[in-house]
């Protein structure tokens, strides 16, 4: 799904509008029509609704909702400035037709504190969409304050208000802090970093029926990663085929205390497709490598520590889970590195070993995939103010060295060089955990192995990885996923691919 800001939306929106030859207030009537039945469906026991409605169009997606969901017997009132009833055209005609309902309150913003809001009562949102153009100020950002204090259930329409869609919100805006974000027909960029995604809650995203035409005509470098776009990239086993038809995973993993990196990464590159798993490890992992992911075979790389690294023939390799960074490791990792031809996966250690040698990084085959999290990420490219920023340089990295960058992140974003940007929406805060990341060096590897593409490899294995996450979260808590669980899951990711 293409993600585009909310200059692109509103032109998707007017065009829709020229070429299916509809009111905009239509439109209007569909997001509303989508918004009433969200509200149905997840909160049809709840009684009492408030609406606080702004002046534009968002303000009018609110009247239109308090009309519907007065038709269905909710108890609403609605919230609005009446000092300044100076409306947006749409949201004009909402409100005019709201007051000729005689049992639908109609308030002003200051009169909020004289009602009583229970903790099951909805707070709906609809002061500001995706037209916000600067701070909220005098009496909405009072509002604002006051309706964040208030133990109630928030929902946002379209995006919380006060927040920016496409950019960093600064830390001194008002900001409604919504419980969920109800919002039309795309993602948009505020939701998918840390500092703006944390206002918005459980995102839902609700077709409003925008030109499809429109849409695929629309461009846009950036993307959700959905079902569509996995189904797309899948490639079904072919049945006459045999091992050697899926190539050979080479997990270069692990060091004395940190075999547990080699085992993960080892077991999830069995669990992912490819034909022939090797592990390079030291001789201390041998008998723990063996006994618990027999079907790999051992490769000694040193006595305690990875100080030397032979491949197999036709070796896709995966490395830096757990390696360490003894300073005979780092010359061996650097030497192995400067000698590659084929496109590698490299993580953990290996990215700190190439932070303290960046002259390396030229030397890494083109469209190989890096997969930092922040902290390694800054190691590697440096320090930005924010993780917006954190993109643009991610961006510029990728370019500059020919690589893919995997992100990682609560939506971690896998970046080509070619400029585009992949949002992973799969996966939760339970799989934020030591040995997560190994095991997503395990599937990225073995993907890479049965010849995806490396950014095709990089969004699969993600989305995969994420997707897997939340099917163990499924059984278990967020607080008790292990990474074997995830590992335990990638079968029943396949199989939903496949059905
Ligand atoms: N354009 C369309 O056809 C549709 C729009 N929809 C709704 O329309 C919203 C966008 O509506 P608008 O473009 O009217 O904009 P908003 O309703 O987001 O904002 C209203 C206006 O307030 C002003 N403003 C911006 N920031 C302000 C601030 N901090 N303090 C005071 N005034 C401020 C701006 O002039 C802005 O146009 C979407 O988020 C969505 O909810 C939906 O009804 C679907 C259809
Ligand atoms: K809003």
């Amino acid at each position: 799904m293409k993600l585009f800001t909310s200059e692109q939306i509103l032109k998707i929106e007017e065009e829709t509008i020229k070429i299916e030859k509809i009111h905009s207030l239509n439109l209007m009537e569909r997001a509303a029509e989508a918004l009433k039945s969200q509200i149905i469906e997840d909160y049809k026991n709840c009684e009492k609704v408030f609406i606080f409605c702004g002046n534009g169009n968002n303000g009018g997606d609110g009247f239109a909702l308090a009309r519907l969901l007065h038709y269905e017997f909710f108890n609403v009132k609605i919230f609005c400035d009446l000092e300044n009833l100076n409306f947006k055209e749409n949201a004009k005609i909402n409100f005019n037709d709201l007051k000729k309902i005689k049992d639908i309150s109609i308030n002003d913003f200051s009169e909020v504190e004289k009602f009583k809001i229970d903790k099951n009562d909805l707070v709906i949102d609809a002061l500001f969409g995706i037209g916000l153009n600067r701070k909220i100020e005098g009496k909405s950002g009072e509002l604002v304050n006051i309706l964040n204090e208030i133990n109630a259930i928030k929902i946002a329409v379209d995006i919380p208000s006060g927040l920016f869609s496409d950019e960093i919100t600064p830390d001194d805006f008002i900001i409604f802090k919504a419980d969920k974000t109800v919002s039309f027909q795309f993602w948009k960029k505020a939701f998918l970093y840390p500092e703006t995604g944390k206002f918005c809650g459980e995102i839902k995203i609700l077709d409003i029926g925008l030109s499809h035409k429109i849409i695929d005509s629309e461009i846009s470098r950036n993307f959700i990663i959905d079902d569509i776009l996995i189904i797309s990239i899948y490639k079904k086993r072919n049945d006459f085929s045999n091992k050697g038809n899926f190539g050979n995973s080479v997990i270069i993993a692990g060091s004395h205390g940190k075999i547990g990196a080699a085992v993960l990464a080892t077991k999830a590159a069995l669990r992912s497709g490819s034909g022939l798993i090797f592990t390079i490890s030291p001789e201390c992992g041998n008998f723990i490598l063996q006994t618990s992911a027999p079907e790999a075979m051992f490769i000694n790389g040193g006595e305690n520590h990875i100080t030397n690294i032979e491949l197999p023939k036709n070796a896709v390799c995966g490395i830096g889970p757990g390696l360490g960074t003894d300073e005979e490791t780092e010359k061996c990792v650097l030497n192995f590195l400067k000698n590659q031809t084929k496109p590698l996966v490299i993580d953990a250690d290996a990215l700190n070993i190439i932070s303290k040698n960046k002259s390396i990084l030229k030397s890494i085959p083109e469209n190989s995939i890096l997969t930092p999290h922040p902290k390694e990420f800054e190691r590697l490219f440096g320090i930005t103010q924010n993780s917006f920023d954190r993109t643009d340089l991610a961006l510029k990295m990728a370019k500059e060295l020919k690589l893919i960058i995997v992100l990682k992140d609560h939506h971690t974003q896998i970046i080509t060089p070619q400029q585009d940007v992949f949002y992973n929406i799969t996966g939760n805060s339970g799989m934020a955990k030591g040995g997560s990341g190994d095991v997503l060096t395990g599937i990225l590897t073995s993907l890479l192995s049965q010849k995806y593409s490396s950014k095709n490899a990089a969004i699969f294995g993600v989305w995969l990885h994420g997707k897997a996450g939340d099917f163990a979260a499924e059984k278990s808590s967020k607080e008790s996923l292990l990474p074997v669980d995830l590992i335990k899951k990638i079968g029943k990711v396949f199989k939903y691919i496949q059905d």
